[in-house]
């Protein structure tokens, strides 16, 4: 409970992303990120952090009162101490998702925690990064424990998107778990997307980023 993480923002909101989209939610954003995404709306996170116990972040999170809280960042599991903060969370009583930029495998993952895995597609500069064990790993996981793996992939153009269903064709990751296929913001009109998914049957969730059309996109701390 003492050890500490470096904390970009704590801060309560309705949950953009993801198949929890709507819901009331605590984001706990760590600051860090190595990767490089050429799109990443949250770069603010890599540099300004401050030092946090977890005993303090788990404080904040409870003055919030939401049962739902994210871990996102920046890049969550380049921190060790996100794995006890995590744990104490779920032993807390919260649903905890975790949002990784799919770099990093997620084997030591507490099994409780939701994990929202992201797939880079090759737009973002660094889709020869993805841990593919992280796919291998969800395929592999229980029948009872399928709920806990989520896929996504942010999509900017066709080239992602053919890309994006051929990854998912070679895993049939879509009859194993849920995957999100969302659109780079002000990048690929959301109509795009949509009639792409429609037209190949794809079974993905379209998810659009719903704070930035609830509140301005660039907004901090939504
Ligand atoms: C900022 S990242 C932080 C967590 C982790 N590093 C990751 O990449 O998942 C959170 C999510 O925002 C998405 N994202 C970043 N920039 C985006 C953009 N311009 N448009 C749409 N989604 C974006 C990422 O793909 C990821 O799913
Ligand atoms: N409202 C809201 N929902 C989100 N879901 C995932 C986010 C993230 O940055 O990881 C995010 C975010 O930044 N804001
Ligand atoms: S991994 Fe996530 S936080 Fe890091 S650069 Fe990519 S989108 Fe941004
Ligand atoms: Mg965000």
């Amino acid at each position: 409970m003492n050890r500490s993480l470096l904390v970009n923002e704590i801060f309560l909101s309705i949950q953009g992303e993801s198949s929890r989209a709507g819901t009331p939610c605590t984001f706990v954003r760590l600051a860090g990120c190595r990767s490089t995404c050429t799109w990443c709306d949250t770069r603010y996170a890599m540099t300004e952090g401050e030092p946090m116990s977890i005993r303090d972040i788990i404080r904040e999170v409870d003055h919030q009162q939401t049962p739902l809280v994210e871990i996102t960042g920046g890049e969550p599991l380049e921190q060790p101490a996100v794995h006890p903060l995590m744990q104490e969370l779920c032993n807390r009583g919260y649903s905890v998702m975790l949002e990784t930029g799919g770099f990093i495998n997620v084997n030591e993952v507490d099994a409780r925690v939701h994990k929202i895995i992201d797939i880079k597609p090759p737009s973002s500069g660094v889709s020869q990064n993805n841990c593919t064990q992280n796919i291998l790993l969800a395929l592999q996981a229980p029948p009872e424990q399928r709920h806990t793996w989520e896929f996504k992939i942010v999509i900017a153009d066709r080239n992602d998107y053919n890309w994006a269903t051929e990854l998912l064709d070679n895993y049939s990751l879509t009859d194993h778990c849920t995957v999100m296929m969302g659109t780079v913001f002000d990048q690929l009109p959301p109509a795009d997307l949509a009639s792409w998914i429609l037209h190949d049957h794809l079974n993905v969730r379209l998810q659009l980023q719903l704070h930035k059309y609830i509140w301005p996109p660039d907004m901090r701390g939504v």
